[in-house]
């Protein structure tokens, strides 16, 4: 059983590394393929081209361990779910790539699988469906694939796989399980396929294989964490395996890492920029024996170069009590843009305080080197300002039932109202024309008067529906975040450094580096061009602060709370002159409240009590008659309900339908007493709701809220659609809602 000889762990590595692209080529392919325009061969190729080149740029940067199968089409943990034959019947097909697609996007009249937030990062992953009857079964194409196309290019690559206790803690029970059930309660299923694949990947040769298990890093129940223990005990036990090595990341092991300690498994992954605190703990790292110690001390989080006097001193920390120690990144890089070289509009003295994923890797191996000369030169003491001591409240705003019988006389809106999310389709011209003012090819007045142009369409299309509460649609924007950015002092923006939220979509988050301020209005004109087109409310549309600073890379010499409230008070000086301007709505987005709040339960209170405060800053400059929105999508809103209703917001709009209308089922929803908005279609699939399917949804709605507060909106914003499918999509959302409205009157 034991394993005689077993190749030896590199000196450096990382956990993965972004897919996209360096120009986005994946971004292309996939867009192209779905829109018929090029057969799946050149899709493959696509994907082998980069593989391809991501190794050479690794292998050139001088990285020992290769790491394989962080390629993804869409998304690694579809991919596993996918290699444990986890594919829900009704999704199965023919090609490959179809039905992953399928699970991912939807197809015909098939509603894709959910899609949710990775931890906290901006990523999603495709929620993958575990119920008692999954007829689980090893489908070993891609690993596989991987491995042997590096071989064939001459490389040696350690396969990366989702682990399977994360797996199943990442999955939903499948619709028509029991309700007692879980997928955790499939392990012993589970395992027996990763079983069958670390056979195959021995008998191909690996040496080493990676499994993910970034689920162990939060707070995990005492039958979830003997789970992990009898999963690695079962395939540390396995005859003729590969070497082990369990990758944590996003936090510190805690009660786990002794569990993990505790199995046959060679090497352990730590986290040491998000775990430091942790493991810093007295006795915290004790117990590794033998292990292998793969340290996460180069941050794949964020763009700062890594403070090399901290890094050695964790590496020497380790040195002592590991039996090799290897110098990694801290997670996978594919929360982080390819290469801070081609950023050359940044300023000179900011860019030499950046590190993109090259220049991470290039990090992770000058610190082996040092690691393994045994250096240890003495930390440089971070400066961080001390935090402020309370968070101020911001009176300001009656109770909420007095504001809402203020707004209801002087809004005039119909019961459930309709609405939308904020933006509308981003046209192929927009991006265009952006594209040429970017590159001084089209000037700055003839480029605002097409977004005039697409502001006069998108409302146009709103009266033409019958819409109530009307949107700009904001084709000024790029990116809900970015362009803040952009109009704010203390953060700088990319030209290049995309970074995948899901499937084919890509951000560029700002990097925020100083004091934020705001030198004058974002959006004012916008809004108020949008007005004057029509004699319906239009709803002022801006990003919380939470999300900003959630969706940028932060500077980290200042309590993130301090940096928010930074940003909260910029958006409060908007929210401001929106109102001045005769705004009497404004929403202000939080899609990310969730994001940032901390994986153990202990630090989430404080989390979510600052910033609650910090969005009541940023709105509570509005008067009474001003109705305040706010928006969350992919954040388990159902679960933070009461942090929800303390942001004091009038109207809140989630996402529902793509979540499985979870907020409709979660109990406290029916007391909760503000407008909701649950989400009537999913925006994310390219199909088109019948009006049918809305109208069961609003009913659903209806019947779990108290229906004198429901709204009726779709999911979210619509930018990623075309005008096509949303002019049908919102004209079935206009025609259910009044099917809904003549029911509740007859
Ligand atoms: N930052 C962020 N995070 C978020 C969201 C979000 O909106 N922003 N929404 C949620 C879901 N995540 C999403 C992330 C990205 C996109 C998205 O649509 N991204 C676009 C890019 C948006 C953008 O920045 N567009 C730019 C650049 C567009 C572009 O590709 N231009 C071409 C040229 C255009 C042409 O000539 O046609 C180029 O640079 O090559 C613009 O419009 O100006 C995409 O990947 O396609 C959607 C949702 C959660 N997280
Ligand atoms: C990711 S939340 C998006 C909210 C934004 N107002 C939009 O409609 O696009
Ligand atoms: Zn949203």
């Amino acid at each position: 059983m034991a394993v005689v000889s077993r190749s030896p762990f590199p000196a450096s590595t990382i956990l993965g590394y972004p897919r996209i692209g360096p120009r986005r080529e994946l971004k292309r392919a996939l867009e192209s393929y779905w829109q018929g325009r090029s057969p799946v061969g050149e899709l493959r190729a696509a994907g082998a081209g980069l593989r391809e080149a991501a190794w050479r740029r690794l292998a050139a940067l001088g990285l020992a361990g290769l790491p394989s199968n962080t390629f993804s089409l869409y998304d690694q943990v579809l991919d596993a779910a996918v290699m444990v034959g986890a594919v829900p019947d009704r999704y199965r097909g023919p090609v490959a790539e179809d039905v992953c697609f399928a699970m991912a996007r939807g197809t015909g009249g098939l509603a894709p699988l959910p899609m949710t937030k990775w931890f906290d990062t901006n990523y999603h992953y495709i929620v993958p469906e575990i119920g008692p009857g999954t007829a689980f079964a090893f489908d070993g194409d891609k690993p596989l694939g991987e491995v042997r196309q590096a071989r064939g290019l001459g490389l040696e690559t350690r396969p990366v796989l989702v682990g399977p206790v994360t797996l199943l803690l990442a999955a939903q029970a499948a619709p028509g399980s029991p309700a007692s059930f879980s997928p955790l309660d499939r392990l012993d299923d589970v395992l027996a396929v990763y079983e069958r694949a670390l056979v195959a990947l021995a008998a191909e040769g690996v040496g080493w294989v990676q499994l993910d298990e970034p689920a162990l890093v939060a707070d995990r129940t005492p039958a979830e964490l003997a789970a992990a223990g009898r999963a690695y005990e079962r395939l540390g036990s396995l005859p003729g395996r590969p070497g082990l090595f369990v990758a944590s990341y996003f936090g510190d092991l805690g009660a786990a890492l002794p569990v993990l300690a505790g199995t046959p498994v060679e090497a352990i992954g730590l986290d040491l920029v998000r775990g430091a605190a942790g493991y810093a703990g007295p006795g915290a790292l004790e117990g590794l024996g033998g292990k292998i110690v793969v340290a996460g001390v180069v941050s794949g989080r964020d763009v700062w170069r890594t403070d090399r006097g901290r890094a050695l001193s964790a590496l020497a920390a380790l040195r002592g009590r590991a039996g090799q120690v290897v110098v990694s990144t801290s997670c996978s890089l594919l929360h982080v843009p390819y290469d801070a070289e081609r950023e050359a509009g940044l300023d000179p003295w900011l860019r030499r305080r950046l590190a993109f994923a090259d220049q991470k890797v290039a990090e992770v191996v000058e610190l082996a080197a040092l690691n393994a000369r045994g250096a240890t030169p003495p930390p440089t003491a971070p400066v961080m300002v001390p935090a402020r001591e309370e968070v101020a409240e911001y009176p300001g705003r009656s109770p909420y039932e007095v504001r809402a019988a203020a707004q209801a006389g002087h809004l005039g809106l119909p019961e459930l109202p309709t609405t939308t999310i904020g933006s509308f389709p981003q046209t192929g011209e927009l991006r265009a024309a952006r594209a040429a003012l970017a590159a001084g090819e089209l000037d700055r007045g003839a480029y605002e008067e097409r977004v005039r142009a697409e502001i006069g369409r998108a409302i146009a299309v709103q009266e033409r529906l019958g819409l109530d509460v009307l949107v700009h649609g904001e084709p000024e924007r790029d990116d809900m975040v970015r362009y803040f950015a952009e109009h704010l002092e203390g953060f700088a923006v990319t030209r290049h450094g995309w970074v995948q939220s899901y499937g084919s979509r890509c951000a560029r988050p700002p990097i925020l580096h100083g004091p934020v301020s705001r030198p004058g209005p974002i959006t004012v004109r916008w809004a108020e061009y949008a007005r004057s087109l029509t004699d319906r409310p239009v709803k002022g549309m801006l990003t919380g602060p939470v999300t900003i600073v959630a969706w940028s890379f932060v500077r980290d010499d200042l309590p993130l709370r301090e940096v928010v409230f930074q940003v909260a008070d910029a958006v409060r000086a908007e929210v401001a002159d929106l109102e001045a301007a005769g705004i009497s709505i404004i929403q202000v987005d939080e899609p990310a409240l969730r994001e940032l709040m901390p994986l153990r339960r202990e630090a989430q209170g404080s989390y979510l009590r600052w910033a609650v405060a910090a969005y009541r800053r940023a709105t509570s400059v509005a008067g009474d008659r001003t109705q305040i929105h706010t928006h969350l999508c992919y954040s388990d809103a159902e679960r933070i309900l009461a942090a929800v209703d303390a942001l004091d917001a009038d109207v809140t709009t989630v996402e529902s339908a793509r979540s499985g209308e979870r907020m409709l089922r979660e109990p406290a929803v029916a007391g909760f007493r503000r407008g909701l908005g649950p989400g009537v279609y999913d925006i994310h699939s390219p199909r088109v709701p019948g009006v049918a399917e809305v109208e069961a949804a609003l009913r659903r709605a209806v019947a779990a809220l108290p229906a004198a507060r429901v709204w009726v909106n779709p999911d979210c914003g619509l930018k990623t659609r075309t005008y096509e499918q949303v002019e049908e999509a919102l004209a079935n959302v206009v025609a259910a809602a009044s099917r809904v409205r003549a029911g509740a009157r007859g």
